[in-house]
């Protein structure tokens, strides 16, 4: 055995040299061909081809390639392929890339190659091609070093299944304070998920840590690769939940050679293409209604703001409201540009509904006015002397000023203040359309419009109000968007969404047991399923976690049994490591604060580089760092503000640790007084417990939930050491 591994590393390690050799060459050979900065376009296309090549040779000379897989294509012979993060041609024109891209369709069997079948197959441009593989061999290269050589399949060894000893290796490593790629670890059913067809709207209902927002980034660079003459990265956006989640994630798509796709949140994204220069509603005064209120969470249903105004019976209100608009938009009378010419209604009737009528409502009250203007031109022609026409014209240009604004404005804001009775004006808003607003959301955003505020949930009826008023240029359509932590955006976000982008090309993914915003996102993934027709969208389950231990796995998945009460639970790796610990505080507030002082001292002491405390509220949170700080001054806040993340040690409120994760994790306040024994409690507390990767420390006073009440001992232990 230690022979075979030897003869391996020597293989590995010659192969290894060869290569580097060979980028080496080929990058000296461009680098020696000079820079050109002329004016002759063709020759600029050349050098910029060329400066992609050279940037890309210099990245994949320090880690040319991950994995080797060992392939016989039908009858041909055995050949070993290596595959890397950049594909690598040989120089003389050979059958095979030095190194194939992780993207490319021969790749694919080095992800979904399971072991233990007779043929394996993979889907080429030219049909699905078939063949045997031998070996599935994992290298570790850094900085031009061979690290490691780990075989997870090889026909000729008594091991025959692909273990996960590899992954197993690369999860237990500690995180520093950005999501990273995965590309020499991607397992099938994530792969599959990565390589679906682009014209779907694909719904992923993941566990927490099963890899989500990491499939959806590779996703991203994958239809890049795979549809370059049919997609751009400019035209690709990923919809996140705040700045410093975007942060956290902004590392992944330059690792794997992808740069300019738009990272947005829906709010910044929204505003700026409705041209509203207008800060929303303080989102912290919602979170802390939802999250804070003494005595529990409010009870949601249907008709509460966000869930009402994120609803699809609102969006067809909308749309109802302003197909009405359409009969009473033409103002009444005839128009007289001055005495003894008339241009009479029915003409301008038949302009606006007939010649016009393809066109949306503001761009047909544009072509109306601008075809009347041509007509008041036409008539000055007649003029009988120059004393008349000007006469004539100072008259028309006040009387078609006048006649203008006798038509409806037709400005998103104005008609939504209009519909909510929120300004003075009235907008000819169809009562009994209107009568379907419950009479709470009526009142309450009655109220905030009158003071201008607009809150997030007004946002997808006011895009949708620009759209079908204005219509949309192909430019400002997407390619493709991408929706993380979708379990919190609305069916009518994504019906609005689903008219900026091209065949239906969504990747959401969520999980709905992580649903701590429910007043506002959806509660089933039926909701969103049921807005595309059925051959336009797929649905995939990704159940397995690779975050966590397997400890802290089952400790969470205890919390989703009895407490969230679902079924979805995870299914851990198997990598073990330290029991979850529950600890109570010492006596008092100031036993609380060296409880916690003395936990993360602890943990930070060890080798781990990103721990956290997490609480239930923002103000506990700014408390405890105000306590803490002194003595531990490279301690970070986290508030909804922050836009960056730095990793290290941080505290911060359970609802804003979403997406992220740490080395280990201390939830703070576990107990009774501060989380209740409600399904919504325990999917906070869900949360919190599945951002650990290694330690999971249950801190308390009084008695936890029961939800946190796990009987199983290898798991679970009280007590400090
Ligand atoms: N195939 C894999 N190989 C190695 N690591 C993986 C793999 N899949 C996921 N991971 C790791 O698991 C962790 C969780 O991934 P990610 O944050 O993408 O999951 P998620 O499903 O979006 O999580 P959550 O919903 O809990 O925020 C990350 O550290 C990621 O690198």
């Amino acid at each position: 055995m230690e022979t075979d591994f030897q003869s391996a590393y020597q293989e590995e390690e010659s192969r290894l040299n060869a290569t580097i050799a060979e980028i080496d060459r080929q990058l000296e050979r461009l680098r020696g061909i000079p820079v050109y900065t002329g004016h002759d376009f063709t020759e600029q296309v050349l050098e910029a081809g060329r400066e992609e090549k050279r940037q890309a040779l210099a990245k994949s000379l320090q880690e040319p390639y991950f994995g080797r897989l060992d392939f016989q294509e039908g009858s041909g012979e055995r050949k070993p392929l290596y595959i890397g993060k950049i594909g690598v041609d040989q120089a003389e024109v050979g059958d095979q890339p030095m190194v194939i891209d992780w993207r490319a369709p021969v790749a694919s069997l080095f992800y979904s190659f399971t072991g233990g079948e007779e043929t394996a197959s993979y889907e080429a441009p030219e049909g699905i091609i078939e063949g045997l593989v031998y070996l599935k061999r994992n290298v570790v290269i850094r900085k031009q070093i061979l690290e490691r050589v780990a075989d997870t399949y090889n026909s000729e060894s008594d091991q025959p299944a692909v273990s996960d000893e590899f992954l197993v290796y690369r999860l237990g490593e500690n995180k520093d304070n950005r999501l990273r790629d995965i590309v020499s670890t991607i397992q099938a059913e994530q792969d599959r998920i990565i390589r679906a067809a682009r014209n779907t709207a694909l719904i992923i209902q993941g566990v927490a840590g099963s890899g989500k927002t990491t499939v959806a980034l590779h996703r991203l660079a994958f239809l890049l690769y795979q549809y370059k003459d049919q997609v751009s990265a400019d035209k690709m956006i990923i919809f996140a939940p705040n700045h410093m989640f975007l942060d956290y994630i902004s590392d992944v798509l330059p690792e794997l050679g992808v740069g300019d796709i738009q990272q947005s949140t829906f709010a910044d994204w929204a505003l700026q293409l409705l041209g509203l220069d207008l800060p929303l509603a303080d989102n912290e005064e919602t979170l802390r209604y939802w999250f804070e209120t003494p005595g529990g969470m409010p009870e949601i249903t249907d008709n509460v703001p966000g869930r009402f105004k994120g609803s699809i019976v609102f969006m067809q209100m909308i749309r109802d409201c302003l197909s009405s608009m359409e009969s009473s938009s033409v103002p009444p009378g005839d128009f007289m540009p001055w005495e003894g010419a008339t241009l009479a209604r029915e003409t301008i009737l038949h302009w606006f509904n007939e010649e016009y009528k393809p066109y949306p409502l503001a761009k047909r009250k544009e072509r109306v006015m601008a075809r009347i203007h041509r007509w008041i031109e036409m008539e000055l022609k007649k003029s009988p002397s120059a004393a008349a026409l000007k006469d004539r014209k100072k008259k028309a240009a006040q009387r078609e000023k006048s006649y203008a604004n006798k038509w409806p404005k037709y400005e998103p804001l104005l008609l939504y203040k209009q519909m909510f009775k929120a300004v003075k004006t009235a907008g000819g808003w169809p009562e009994e359309a209107l009568s379907g607003i419950p009479a709470a959301v009526l009142k309450s955003t009655q109220s905030d419009l009158k003071k201008d505020i607009i809150r997030e949930e007004d946002l997808p009826a006011l895009l949708y109000m620009h759209y079908l008023l204005n219509d949309i240029t192909g430019g400002q359509r997407f390619d493709h968007i991408v929706i993380d932590e979708a379990q919190d955006f609305s069916p009518f976000q994504v019906a609005v969404l689903d008219l900026f982008v091209r065949g239906h090309s969504f990747t959401i993914l969520g999980d709905l047991s992580q649903g701590i915003h429910a007043y506002r996102g959806v509660h089933s993934w039926e909701e969103m399923s049921s807005l595309f027709a059925p051959e336009s969208t797929a649905y995939f389950a990704l159940t397995r976690s690779y975050r966590s231990t397997m400890e802290i796995i089952e400790f969470a998945n205890g919390i989703l049994e009895n407490g969230v009460k679902s079924d979805l639970l995870a299914v851990p790796v198997f990598r073990s490591g330290n029991p979850v610990r529950i600890l109570p505080y010492q006596t008092g507030e100031a036993g609380r604060v060296r409880s916690l002082q003395e936990g993360l001292q602890q943990l930070a002491g060890g080798d781990y580089r990103t721990v956290a405390i997490l609480t239930r509220t923002l103000a506990d949170a700014a408390w405890l760092h105000e306590q803490l700080a002194p003595g531990i001054p490279d301690l970070h806040l986290i508030d909804g503000g922050k836009k960056a993340y730095e990793g290290g040690l941080s505290v911060l409120p359970v609802y804003l640790s979403k997406g992220l994760e740490f080395d280990a994790v201390i939830v703070a306040d576990a107990d009774l007084a501060h989380y209740g024994d409600q399904a919504w409690d325990a999917k906070l507390m869900y949360v919190g417990c599945t951002r650990a990767l290694h330690e999971l420390w249950i801190m308390h006073e009084d008695a936890v939930p029961q939800y946190l009440n796990n009987p199983q001992e290898d798991i679970v232990t009280s007590g400090w050491k």
